[in-house]
């Protein structure tokens, strides 16, 4: 139980209709879950508007109303809280809610397009192995201190983020790092939360169904940079072209990480192969178990970030040197077959790129690589062409799949990606839109030293199709089908 007047403590409140003593028991902004003396937050969204439910969860007893524009029937029992953004309110009073867990840890956020889940989760094992009590909220998972709560969504709502916050200061955490997407800064996901610091991977086309344009993609990673305090860190990648850019306005002490432009954090890559990369970082030479350029990048940013929460950099070197990335980013399978497969999550063009591009550098001769890829429904159409372009150039098999259709038409997705073969690509390309077969079909085809990459999907345990999630784990299915594979030869 809260009282009103403490949940609003820093809100930007217009007018106040009704007591200010009112005790709130839960704040929900779904109308679906309105009980008995909740404050409900009326927030509009992409598909629907939340002052449309206010008449609904009066009749379920909610307490209080924080709304951006009043009914015309005011009810004497129900507080009425009038406010110009729904949304940053429910940021705010959600922190105060949980009695601002934020500013009990340390609190980083990663941002970009690629590179978020990397870094985050790096940050997390790394910062677990010097021994501190962490948190992560990620787009794989949420853990806090070792205990894993699964993930919705990349960066979680204004409640469920606070909440999990708030347990993590309970289990007595440390630190905490998280990703912050697009989405989040955009809908307030992160408003009233104290950063210690912000990291900036990159910034390629994502998202443009819901942003728009790129710079209104742009803008929104760049208000993460803009609301950070003069005691935060700033850290960005020198070598993204819109690196600095997220820096023009923040108070924050700005820092830079990079390997071809003059940087603070400063890295080098030496070699290159499947095994892993030898990078020169700040003078000193050391193996990493990830893989791939793209790769060096995020460990420059782990390296960078840990310097700026003050670790000892020769313990950090060596912890990091151990470490794994997270699940399902260039993730091998391996078989008795003597086929490569990787497992990515490259959904974006420029991941594809990158993907494919590493496995072009350190493959070792005339070996085939296969891609199978597919592109999520219900979002961005315009990466679709790019997409399968893209794969097109960089393989020498390419088979056109499913990933989440979500309500579209699975067949209405491909016809988009097929815009992007080329004619002189038409002949690598193969149409198979069940994915389990999609696979199937690949592992057939792949001699043994072939490479299949498996993209888009990563860690994902489903496959969503019509708004159903079925079960279906890339990693797992094509583990199967390169051992049957094996077992018929053997
Ligand atoms: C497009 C998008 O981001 N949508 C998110 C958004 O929903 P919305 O704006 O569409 O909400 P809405 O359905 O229009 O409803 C408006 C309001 O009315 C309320 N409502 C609605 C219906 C009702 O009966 N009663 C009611 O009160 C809703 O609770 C909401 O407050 O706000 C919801 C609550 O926070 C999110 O769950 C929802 O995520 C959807 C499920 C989603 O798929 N989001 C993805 C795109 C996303 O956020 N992805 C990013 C990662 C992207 C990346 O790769 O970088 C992420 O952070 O996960
Ligand atoms: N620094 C990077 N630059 C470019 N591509 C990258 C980088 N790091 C990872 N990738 C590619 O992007 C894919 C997604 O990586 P990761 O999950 O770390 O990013 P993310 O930003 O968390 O993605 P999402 O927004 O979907 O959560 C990887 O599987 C890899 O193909
Ligand atoms: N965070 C990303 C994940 C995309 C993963 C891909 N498998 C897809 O379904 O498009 C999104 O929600 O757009
Ligand atoms: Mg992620």
């Amino acid at each position: 139980m809260k009282l009103l007047k403490d949940i609003l403590f820093g809100v930007n409140v217009l007018e106040i209709l009704g007591p200010e003593s009112a005790e709130i028991s839960e704040i929900i902004f779904d109308s679906r879950k309105a009980t008995h003396g909740v404050l409900f937050v009326a927030v509009r969204g992409t598909v629907t508007d939340g002052h449309q439910y206010i008449g609904q969860v009066i009749n379920e007893g909610v307490k209080a109303i924080v709304c951006e524009s009043a009914p015309g029937d005011i009810q004497p029992e129900i507080t009425y809280v009038l406010v110009s953004n729904s949304a940053k309110a429910l940021g705010v009073m959600a922190s105060n809610f949980y009695d601002q867990p934020s500013a009990k840890l340390k609190l980083v956020g990663v941002t970009g397009t690629n590179g978020k889940t990397t870094i985050a989760t790096l940050l997390y094992k790394l910062f677990i192995e010097l021994g501190y009590k962490t948190g992560l909220l990620s787009t794989v998972e949420n853990q806090i201190n070792g205990v894993i709560i699964p993930s919705t969504h990349t960066t979680p709502d204004q409640i469920a983020l606070n909440a999990l916050l708030h347990d993590m200061v309970t289990a007595g955490c440390d630190y905490c790092f998280m990703e912050v997407s697009s989405h989040a800064v955009a809908q307030s996901r992160i408003e009233g939360l104290y950063f210690t610091g912000a990291v900036f991977s990159n910034l390629t086309h994502d998202h443009l169904d819901f942003h728009k344009t790129f710079s209104e993609y742009l803008k929104a990673k760049k208000a993460f940079f803009d609301g950070l305090d003069r005691s935060a860190f700033a850290l960005t990648n020198a070598d993204d072209k819109n690196g600095a850019v997220m820096l023009q306005n923040t108070r924050a002490h700005k820092k830079t990480y990079g390997l071809k432009n003059l940087a603070d954090f400063k890295g080098k890559l030496v070699e290159n192969h499947f095994s892993g990369l030898l990078l020169n970082i700040d003078g000193e030479e050391v193996w990493f178990k990830l893989v791939g350029s793209f790769n060096a990048y995020n460990l420059l940013a782990v390296y960078g970030a840990s310097m700026l929460l003050e670790q000892d950099r020769n313990k950090v070197l060596t912890i990091l040197s151990r470490l794994s990335g997270a699940e399902g980013r260039f993730d091998y399978v391996s078989s008795g077959s003597g086929i490569i497969g990787i497992v990515d999550y490259a959904h974006t063009p420029d991941a594809v790129q990158n993907v494919l591009s590493t496995i072009h550098d350190i493959r070792k001769g005339n070996e085939q690589l296969i891609t199978i890829i597919g592109c999520g429904g219900d979002r961005d159409k315009t990466k679709r062409p790019v997409m399968a372009q893209t794969a097109c150039d960089w393989s020498d098999k390419v088979i056109l799949t499913s990933d989440n259709p979500r309500t579209e038409d699975p067949e209405a997705i491909l016809a988009d990606m097929e815009e992007g073969v080329t004619p002189n690509n038409k002949r690598k390309v193969l149409h198979i839109t069940d994915r389990k077969e999609a696979i199937r079909t690949a592992v057939h085809l792949a001699k043994p030293g072939d490479i299949i990459l498996l993209a888009g999907k990563g860690h994902e345990k489903y496959q969503e199709i019509k708004g159903v999630k079925h079960p279906f784990d890339d990693k797992k299915i094509l583990s199967e089908q390169l051992n049957l594979i094996t077992h018929q030869e053997n």
